[in-house]
């Protein structure tokens, strides 16, 4: 039976040099000329595998990698006439290059969103070397959404488990947790 491919980088070997003095790097696109450049200045957070169906992913994989940094270390430096907002009513708006796809960042506007002033990026995008290492792997059922079949989705837990990336179908529990203060903070129901 073949196996589904979750992501180049996973499915490879899954190696990661983190680098705890890292700040940043530059994503750029996939085009060969005229490249989007986006500097992200600081190292990312909460990186994970992503099986939902809004998250760009590399050619055949089933999940994207994204972590998230502050928007005020998101800076494009070449060729923004090439990006466009691949939806605008998604809570998300994921910024990706009109010619090869990418995704070169998502960003919230919505203030009252549990994760505003995170932009999402995929540094898979970025040359260095150093980035934070998935922790875990989020919305892994709706990778069916998207026409996995729904016969291979034990399989892909377990190699996703094997890989030491905990299985959620929506995000992490911190994370949830944080959406859930946020939720009770605006409702006014929030306790510590
Ligand atoms: N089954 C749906 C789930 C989509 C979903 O809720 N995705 C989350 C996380 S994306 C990054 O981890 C989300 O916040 N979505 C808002 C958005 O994408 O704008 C599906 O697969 O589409």
């Amino acid at each position: 039976m073949t196996k589904v491919k979750l992501h180049p980088r996973l499915d490879n070997g899954y190696q990661y040099e983190i680098d705890a003095n890292f700040s940043g790097g530059t994503l750029h696109c996939l085009c060969e000329h005229n490249s989007v450049e986006v500097h992200i200045g600081a190292q990312t957070g909460h990186n994970h595998a992503c099986g939902c169906s809004k998250c760009w992913k590399p050619e055949g994989a089933t999940f994207s990698l994204v972590s998230v940094v502050g928007r005020d270390n998101v800076k494009v430096m070449k060729n923004e006439d090439k990006l466009e907002i691949v939806d605008e009513t998604a809570a998300i708006q994921r910024y990706a290059c009109k010619d090869c796809g990418a995704h070169l960042f998502g960003r919230i506007e919505n203030p009252d969103h549990a994760f505003y002033g995170l932009d999402f990026v995929h540094t898979e995008l970025s040359d260095e070397k150093g980035w934070s290492a998935p922790e875990f792997a989020g919305f892994v059922s709706s990778v069916i959404e998207t026409g996995t079949a729904a016969s291979k989705i034990n399989e892909i837990r377990s190699d996703l488990q094997t890989l030491g990336l905990n299985t959620y179908d929506c995000l992490s529990p911190a994370l949830m947790d944080l959406i859930a203060i946020k939720t009770a903070q605006l409702k006014g129901t929030f306790t510590e």
